[in-house]
Order: structure tokens, then sequence, then C-alpha cells
């Protein structure tokens, strides 16, 4: 069992919330990995960062990435940095990998003060200038499908992967 498409790309490109349109479009179940976490830790995510430090994050992420994708066949979203991961990006070889791209600005004004996300806790644009950079080869690395996302609204965004898959 593998799922129909996995969507990875920084916060605030959208994953949640094309994704949960997609799998809607598809007539398929919509699962999300940062909750799958909060499910095994007994916590919102901002809390295992606090209590646990993201390196114990990251290892649960892991663990919940490596086990969505063995056991379950809709549309699942990672968290922007599951792809940190070298195990995890092996993993994705075989899937169907959407990327969706934003740019600073349109990410900066979707995530906000960053609220729910620890990372961009203290200054939420340097924060994310810095995680698109780091990571943008790595999500191109993983990619199967790229979409750009900025000026776009979801549903916009969802019509045209649902038309692709
Ligand atoms: N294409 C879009 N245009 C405008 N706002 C968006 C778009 N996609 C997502 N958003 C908004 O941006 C915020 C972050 O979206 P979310 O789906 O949680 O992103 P991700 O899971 O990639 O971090 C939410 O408030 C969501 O409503
Ligand atoms: O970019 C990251 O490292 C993270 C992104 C978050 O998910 P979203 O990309 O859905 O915001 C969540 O997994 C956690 O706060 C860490
Ligand atoms: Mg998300």
């Amino acid at each position: 069992m593998k799922p129909r498409a996995v969507l990875v790309g920084p916060p605030g490109a959208g994953k949640t919330t094309v994704g949960t349109l997609l799998a809607a479009a598809l007539d398929v179940q919509f699962r999300d990995v940062d909750v799958d976490i909060e499910a095994v830790a007994g916590k919102p995510i901002p809390e295992i960062f606090i209590d646990d430090g993201e390196d114990h994050f990251r290892a649960l992420e892991r663990a919940a990435v490596a086990s969505a994708l063995s056991t379950f066949d809709g549309v699942l979203a990672l968290g922007g940095g599951a792809i940190l991961a070298a195990e995890t990006r092996e993993l994705l070889a075989g899937h169907t990998v959407v990327y969706l791209t934003v740019e600073l600005s349109d990410a900066v004004s979707r995530v906000g003060l960053g609220s729910g996300r620890p990372l961009l806790a203290l200054n939420p644009r340097a924060t994310l200038k810095y995680l698109l950079d780091q990571r943008r080869p790595l999500y191109e690395q993983v990619a199967t499908i790229t979409v750009g996302t900025d000026g776009r609204t979801p549903e916009d965004i969802a019509a045209e992967l649902a038309g692709k898959l």
C-alpha cells in the first residue's frame, strides 16, 4: 500500500490545506504526518519542541513518515522539515511526490506570526528565508511533480493536481 500522493514543501506552501482539498477531489482519505506525531507524543508540536527538543521531534517524524508511507493509500502531507532526513528522502523514492513551491513573500503572509510552528516563533521572515534557501534542493530532489502556489487559491491548485494524478 502506498499514498496516492505525498505533499512536500516549506511551511506556508499549503500542504495541509491543498492536501485536504485534493483528497476530497480524488475521493480518498487525507492524512497529515504532523497530526500523527501529535497523537504519538500526546501533545501539540510546540510542546514537543519545548519539552523534548527538535531532535526528538525529528525522530518521531521519521518514524511517522515511514509508517504512513507503507500503510496509507490516500493523500499524505508531510511537515516542511521532514525531507531534512536522508532516510526519509530515500523512502520517498518510487512515490508520487508533489512539491508545492512558495516564494518568501507569500509564505510570510500565510504563516503570519508563526503560531503553532515553533521554528518560526522568533523571527518568521528571517527563518523562512533561511529554510526556503536551505531546503529548496532537497524538495527538488524528492519531487516528481512541482506546482507553484504563489497568488493562487488552494482550490485552483488542488484542481490542477487532481487533473494530473
Ligand atoms: N494558495 C494559498 N493562498 C492563500 N493562502 C493559503 C494558500 N494555501 C494555504 N494558505 C493558508 O496559509 C496558511 C498555511 O497553510 P497550510 O496548509 O497550513 O500550509 P503548510 O501545511 O504547507 O504549512 C493557512 O492559513 C492556509 O489557509
Ligand atoms: O518546517 C518545519 O521544520 C516544520 C514544519 C511544520 O509543518 P508545516 O510545514 O505543515 O507547517 C511542523 O512539522 C513543524 O513545526 C516543523
Ligand atoms: Mg501543514
